[in-house]
Parts: structure tokens; sequence; C-alpha cells
């Protein structure tokens, strides 16, 4: 069984130490001992508070960067003293910077994973153009293969990116903050894309990211990095569960919550109120309720009391037998000031 699950491994370091030599008597180790796997199929993100080493690692995996110790091996291959042509057979890397070739099309910029296996005159060989195909078919953009890159939207973009580590057709493919410029729906279409990508093409798939929720939603295993520290390695719902997520990026300003796996802001709380009713709406006017200040409880306290009228979408506040009605969640808290004097 550990044999079979070894003979799935496409990434692993062994005993890895990354950092930088600054002299020769000098030298900055970030984190040592690092061993990890990849395996067949499966999507992990890089998780950690900035300055944890995400980058230094990811550049070490890739080879850019020299380990200070151990080594990383693809399909069994170790990545040292390869060259770049042979790298670019076992890994392909997509980079966060925001691809400025506006004289190139889509199908040009694709064709450009080819070219590990191209002669040095980088003839495209049938079987190129097929592979070509494929890859921007995979992404949803082979009707845009005769555009030019600067038409795309940011989305688009980088999709033509994972296009062309697709076309490069390496067994590990490597994202440095690949939704970094994207608004939310397309950073979304791309995680599920690497997710869809990482299941159909069995490809071992590896991306940092500071997308918390999506990576939480996406990822097979979380690697979680933090200064100085071993790096953690679970599925999403375990670093959850055991404390790991709460752990790393624990900050006074905001606090996890386990249960929607979202950060929630700290606000200063300056006095209780009653809430009644919950569901969407009581979420939504606690969400409100708790950045103006107020602590809110389901018991009675003081002799103010804010009612969820669900049916018609009103809040009534109901303080010393009188009752104030409200059609909006700004209104509450404009009322909510006057009845209770606070700003
Ligand atoms: N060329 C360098 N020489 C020396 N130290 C470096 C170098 N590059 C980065 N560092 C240090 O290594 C540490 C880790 O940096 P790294 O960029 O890997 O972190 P990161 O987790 O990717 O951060 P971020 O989330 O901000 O991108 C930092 O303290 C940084 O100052």
């Amino acid at each position: 069984m550990k044999e079979e699950r070894e003979h799935q491994n496409i990434l692993v370091t062994k005993d890895l130490a990354i950092g930088y030599k600054q002299s020769k008597k000098d030298t900055l180790c970030l984190l040592s001992d690092i061993n990890l796997t990849i395996r067949k199929g499966e999507m992990v993100c890089l998780l950690g508070p900035n300055g944890a080493g995400k980058s230094t690692l990811m550049r070490t995996i890739a080879g850019i960067q020299s380990p200070l110790d151990g080594c990383t091996l693809v399909e069994g291959i170790p990545i040292r003293d390869r060259n770049f042509k042979e790298i670019a057979q076992l890994l392909s890397i997509v980079l966060t910077e925001r691809i400025n070739v506006g004289n190139l099309t889509v199908y040009h910029i694709v064709s450009l994973g080819r070219h590990p296996y191209t002669s040095w005159m980088g003839k495209l060989s049938d079987a190129d153009n097929e592979k070509i195909k494929w890859a921007l078919e995979q992404v949803g953009l082979l009707h845009y293969a005769n555009h030019y890159i600067n038409q795309l939207s940011d989305g688009e973009r980088q999709r033509v990116m994972i296009a062309k580590a697709l076309a490069q057709d390496t067994p590990l493919i490597m994202l440095d903050e690949p939704t970094a410029h994207l608004d939310l729906p397309n950073r979304v279409e791309i995680m599920r894309l690497l997710h869809r990508l990482a299941r159909e093409t069995n490809k071992a798939i590896l991306m940092s990211t500071h997308e918390l929720d999506l990576a939480l939603q996406a990822a097979d295993l979380i690697w979680l990095m933090a200064r100085n520290q071993p790096v953690k390695v679970g599925a999403p719902e375990d670093l959850v569960l055991n404390g790991s997520i709460e752990d790393t990026f624990q900050n006074k300003s905001f606090n996890f919550d386990r249960k929607t796996g979202n950060f929630i802001m700290n606000y200063q709380k300056k006095q209780t109120i009653q809430l009644l009713g919950n569901d969407v709406m009581g979420f939504w006017t606690q969400r409100a309720l708790s950045r103006e200040g107020y602590q809110v409880t389901c018991e009675q306290v003081g002799d103010c009391c804010v009612k969820l009228i669900e049916e018609t979408m009103k809040w009534e506040i109901h303080q010393n037998g009188s009752v104030t009605c409200c059609n909006s969640i700004q209104e509450l808290i404009a009322c909510l000031k006057e009845t209770l004097h606070t700003n």
C-alpha cells in the first residue's frame, strides 16, 4: 500500500533547506528538513503570512534558487544540476506578473510551452499543434486562439498562461499567486479550473496563494508555512479543526471563525443588545450591529431589544413598551444611535 502511494508521488522534497547565502560566512536559513510530497491529480495550496518563505520555497522547488541543503525530485528525477530544457520537461511555472506582450497572439504564447520539445528552430509538429489546441480547449479559449493577448481581460490572460503550462505537458505545474490581479468571479473560476485540471489530467498542481477562503474550499491539501516552524500539511478541514489555520494567522484585529472559514474583524464593544431572529437576516443584522460596537446576544439585557420581522423584512426596536419600525439596517443603526444615545 505504502509503495503504491509512493509510486503516485510526483513531487518529493528531500531534507530540503531553503534560504539565502549572504556572504561566505553568513547564511540565512529560513527552514530546513522540509520533506513534502504531492501525488498525481492533487492540488496543493501553499499558504502563510507575508515573509513566511513561500516564494523562497517555490523558487527552490522549481530549481530557480539553489537549496541550502537537500533536493527536490520530480517523478524521481532530482532537479539539481539539470539543464533548463530538462527542468522544463518536468515542471512548468505560471508567475504572478501581468503579461504584457501585446503583439503576440494567444496561440503563439501557448505554443511557447512546446519549446522544450522542439528543435532549435522551434518548428511545431502536428502533435505539438494538437497539444496546443487541447490546452486552449481545456481553459475554454480555443475561440480566442488568433486574438492578440492585449485584447484579453486579466482573467483570460491568466487562463492563457495556464494553457501554456498545460501545453508544456509537465507532471508538475507550479503557480505563484495565480489569482492575484483578478476579481472574485475570476478568482473562483481559476481555482475551479485548476482543481478540475488536477483531477482530469492527473498532474500535480502546487500554487502559492493568499486566498485563504478559496484555498480552504478548493485545495486537496494545504501546506501551511510560518516563519521558523515546520510546514504543516493536511486537508484544509483538518487544519481548521486542529487550530493550525487560526494559530498561523493569529492577529488581535480579527478572529478566524472555524464554523465559516472566514476572518471576522474585532470591534471594540461598547454595549450589549438583544437580537431576536436568526437565519440570513439575523446574520447580516448581527454583522452590522457588531461593526457599530454592539455585543449581540439572544438573552434579555436591559430594556432594549431588536426584533427581526422576516416576512416583511423589517426591523423593530422594542424599548420600554414602545416600538420603532425600521425598513433597512441603515435605518436601524441610525434609530439605535438616537434611542440609546451612542455614537
Ligand atoms: N534575496 C534575498 N536575500 C535575503 N533574504 C531574502 C531574499 N529574498 C527574501 N528574503 C527574506 O526571506 C524571507 C521570506 O521571504 P519570501 O519572499 O520567501 O516570503 P513570502 O512568504 O513569499 O512572502 P510574501 O507573502 O510577502 O510574498 C523574508 O524575511 C525576506 O526578507
